[in-house]
């Protein structure tokens, strides 16, 4: 047995099994698209595992020779409309736009390959060739879309995924040029070899695609999840758990000591919203009002929902950034008026607490004092901003004013 037959593979049996394996993944993950409605978007991929499975499975039957067209024009096309299915699932995934006007670009790689070179000037060569260059640009839009990861979890799986593509390009590149004999004859392989060595290739590349797909939509899944018991879902803010989480994260990560001030916010009589209006427009209130937080202090601070109508901004930064902060948010809340799809017009108004972490004191101590300040503006009146450390002040004085005496403040240290 010399070294050549040693390694030549059946590549009839490869492509069938490849086959065979790539459509069973797709089922997978198409099961899994109808299971979650999170993971829906991985029926694209399903669909490219299946289409591409059909691609190869047109090879290894032996057919009359009048099949041997359709078959090859099943064959092409598969091959670029798998390469579509694929790219819109890792655009959809990626929440990356999908761009029609490549998918037709793609599509024409098959298309006129065999319009030109099966039909209008017959040439197998050219014909494989051209369909083969389609492909190329399709790996090279797929590794393009890997460089952008959706969330930071998947990152690494996205990196990883990406130098597959990347290895794969260059052994399409090496086996398209070796047929194409543009490769100098040094580079180039006997056939039985050469044709092994791609299948191989071809084998392990769509198999790790295959894993990889399942993989990112259970790491994404997982992601999902992990929101879900970190974030509100009314608002999209953190609640409690993700805002002590984030927290603790932020105080380990902690390396300088920057100043950290804390705004707790809560609406104005926001039952009677709920009284007057009904749940839903209360829901909407706190929705809206959600999306002011973010507008006015969506900058690296943190942002949670505590519960109710309450909320907290937690900042490095110190007091009297915390008071124009607030300011801003109290005063934009006065003038906003929220209009319902039946004309209801809501209006609401906020109390504010706000105070500096004390040098000597620790972070849940400040935050019952930001609460502290905050029933002082409650208490006070409504509608206005209260510095803990103004609150034993007579009434009229404790709320913050944007004057010289706020910008002079040194905060108490407790
Ligand atoms: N629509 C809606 N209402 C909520 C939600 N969570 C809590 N609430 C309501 O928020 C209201 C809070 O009322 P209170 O604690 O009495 O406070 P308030 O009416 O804002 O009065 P003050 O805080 O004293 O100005 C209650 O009626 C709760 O039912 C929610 O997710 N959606």
């Amino acid at each position: 047995m010399n070294g050549i037959t040693a390694f030549t593979v059946d590549i009839t049996t490869l492509a069938l099994a490849r086959g065979i394996v790539q459509m069973m993944l797709g089922g997978l993950l198409l099961y899994l698209g109808s299971r979650h409605s999170d993971a829906r978007d991985a029926r694209w991929w399903a669909i490219g595992f299946f289409v591409n499975g059909l691609s190869l499975f047109v090879f290894p039957f032996a057919l009359p020779a009048a099949w041997e067209p359709p078959r090859v024009i099943l064959n092409h096309l598969t091959l670029g409309a798998s390469s579509l299915f694929f790219l819109i699932g890792f655009w959809k995934f990626g929440q990356q736009p999908v761009r029609p006007w490549l998918l037709v670009l793609l599509m024409l790689f098959p298309i006129v390959s065999l319009t030109a070179w099966e039909y209008l000037w017959p040439n197998a060569r050219y014909r494989i060739l051209f369909t083969a260059a389609g492909q190329i640009l399709y790996l090279f839009l797929l590794q393009h879309s890997l460089s952008h990861p959706p969330r930071e979890e998947i990152a690494r799986l996205y990196k990883r995924l990406r130098y597959a593509v990347v290895v794969y390009i260059l052994v399409y590149i090496w086996s398209y040029a070796s047929i194409a004999e543009i490769l100098p004859t040094t580079a180039r392989l006997t056939l039985g070899y050469h044709r092994s060595i791609f299948s191989v290739a071809s084998l392990l590349y769509m198999l790790t695609l295959a894993v990889g797909c399942l993989t990112l939509q259970f790491a994404m899944l997982a992601a999902r999840n992990a929101d879900l018991a970190r974030i509100d879902w009314l608002t999209g803010l953190l609640n409690r758990r993700g805002f002590f989480n984030a927290l603790q994260l932020k105080q380990q990560g902690q390396r300088n000591h920057s100043p950290t001030s804390i705004v707790a916010i809560d609406i104005d009589h926001f039952k009677s919203i709920n009284d007057r209006y009904g749940h839903a427009c209360g829901d909407l209130v706190l929705q809206d009002f959600s999306q002011q937080l973010q507008a006015h202090a969506g900058n690296g601070r943190l942002i949670a929902r505590m519960g109710g109508e309450e909320f907290l901004i937690v900042m490095d930064e110190d007091l009297n950034a915390a008071a124009t902060l607030a300011e801003e948010i109290r005063k934009a809340l006065e003038q906003r008026s929220l209009v319902t799809s039946d004309g209801i017009t809501l209006r609401v108004t906020v109390s504010i607490g706000i105070h500096q972490v004390g040098t000597a004191e620790s972070i849940e101590k400040a935050l019952i004092n930001a609460d502290q300040a905050l029933y002082t503006a409650k208490e006070n009146g409504r509608n206005q901003v209260v510095c803990w450390s103004f609150r034993d002040l007579p009434a009229d004085q404790r709320h913050y004013r944007a004057d010289s005496r706020m910008r002079a403040h040194q905060p108490q240290n407790s």
